[in-house]
């Protein structure tokens, strides 16, 4: 059975929203919370019922859920988590809603007690990874690129995408929904995302780039999304680009021709690129839809997904010379960075964005994650700073919380 409630409150959303986060992490739930693009709701899912199971067998089955998509980079080492909507929450300046469809969910909202605020200084830490992470040396980073053009060179490659991680100590009182709340605050077009999950840990994101997304009407999107340069207040239309950038964006965009080519989709519609502004950066962009009616392509969405991921944007071209390329050199582990995120059948929403400008939260610390797409052009310097560039995203809104 469902219940809808209404609560009309004095709390700010934050303050409902900490209540809400603060009762999942107490309870050992598993919870996510979000705020889509250009939007002024915020969704919360709570995985109540202990018992049910996170992960799903393969990527084959996250079409059919209903809940949140919390998946990996590596999606064969099947961590692929889903949160279930048992309660759902929907929560804008005046107004709460929830819908529990269990009686443990019910049950579990009727203990909230919005009248007492909290911050919100405790998240669920991983089973391991708590001893100390250490940042990617730049000499790592930079023969990583080296190595990445020496292939291209050779063949072997067109494009790869070298990550790095930074290590940042917090300080002691650091509250995520504070960090939260300023990110959404900053990155209206951004999808912003707080995951926290029991043994798995804490990521939080500011996230440009969607992977894909139906809407009511069933149109199909997804984006070709890379190209970066700094944002110094230029107007959009002003902005040019080298021809690095345009090709580098422009092999996006073929990978995801290619994919429709695959399964024989030709009526697709193309939009850019355009320049499009992700917080301090500047990216080029490409939308794709597809009328999946028109088309009568129902699966097209769990089709594309696989077929997509991991993105050239991410990984590189072609896919599995790029992923070897990666899991030979790279010396951290991805874990959820570059994977992908997001509500699938929560409220009529299905939306999967790729997992970037993030973090994992620790103990006293937070480890972001970013990478740079490489071409036969690319200058090993201006990608290292590139991916200093990246993580500037979130670091700068962290500033106030750092020891
Ligand atoms: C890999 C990242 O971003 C991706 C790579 C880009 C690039 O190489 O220019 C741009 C946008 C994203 O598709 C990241 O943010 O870490």
């Amino acid at each position: 059975m469902e219940t809808i409630q209404e609560t009309s409150m004095a709390n700010t959303i934050f303050e409902k929203m900490a209540v809400i986060f603060n009762a999942a992490i107490e309870a050992k739930l598993p919870i996510a919370i979000w705020r889509s693009p250009n939007s002024n709701t915020f969704n919360t899912v709570i995985q109540t019922t202990k018992s049910d199971n996170i992960w799903l067998n393969s990527i084959e089955d996250v079409m059919k859920q209903e809940g949140f998509i919390f998946a990996p980079f590596n999606t064969d080492s099947r961590k692929i988590i889903c949160i279930s909507s048992e309660l759902a929450y929907e929560i804008t300046e005046s107004t709460c809603t929830h819908n529990a469809t269990s009686s443990v969910a019910r049950e579990f909202h009727k203990t909230l007690d919005f009248s007492s605020l909290k911050n919100s200084i405790k998240y669920h830490f991983p089973n391991k990874g708590q001893e100390k992470h250490h940042s990617t040396y730049k000499e790592t980073f930079i023969n990583n690129v080296k190595n990445g053009i020496k292939n291209i060179n050779e063949g072997s490659l067109t494009k790869i995408v070298p990550s790095k991680t930074k290590s940042i100590q917090l300080r002691s009182d650091f509250d995520p929904l504070n960090t939260f709340h300023n990110l959404s605050s900053s990155y209206s077009n951004a999808f912003i995302s707080l995951i926290s999950i029991p043994e798995i840990g804490t990521w939080m994101g500011a996230t440009p780039e969607i992977l894909i997304q139906v809407n009511q009407n069933h149109i199909f999107k997804t984006v070709a999304l890379a190209g970066t340069q700094l944002y110094t207040g230029q107007k959009l239309g002003d902005v040019s680009w080298k021809q690095k950038e345009i090709e580098e964006q422009a092999l996006v965009s073929r990978y995801i021709i290619n994919r429709f080519k695959k399964i024989r989709l030709r009526e697709f519609d193309e939009y850019g690129p355009k320049t499009i502004k992700a917080g301090n950066l500047l990216h080029l962009k490409t939308s794709f839809e597809v009328d999946m009616k028109e088309t009568e392509r129902p699966d097209l969405p769990q089709k594309m997904l696989e077929l997509l991921h991991p993105t050239s944007a991410v990984c590189g071209m072609p896919r599995e010379e790029a992923l070897k390329f990666l899991n030979n050199n790279e010396k951290h582990d991805r874990k959820y960075f570059s994977g992908f995120l997001g509500p699938i059948n929560v409220q009529d929403n299905s939306s999967l964005f790729v997992n970037l400008r993030c973090m994992e939260l620790l103990e006293g610390q937070a480890i972001l994650y970013a990478g740079a797409g490489v071409t036969e052009d690319s200058d090993p310097e201006s990608e290292w700073n590139e991916t200093e560039q990246k993580c500037n995203t979130l670091l700068n809104y962290l500033q106030t919380n750092l020891d």
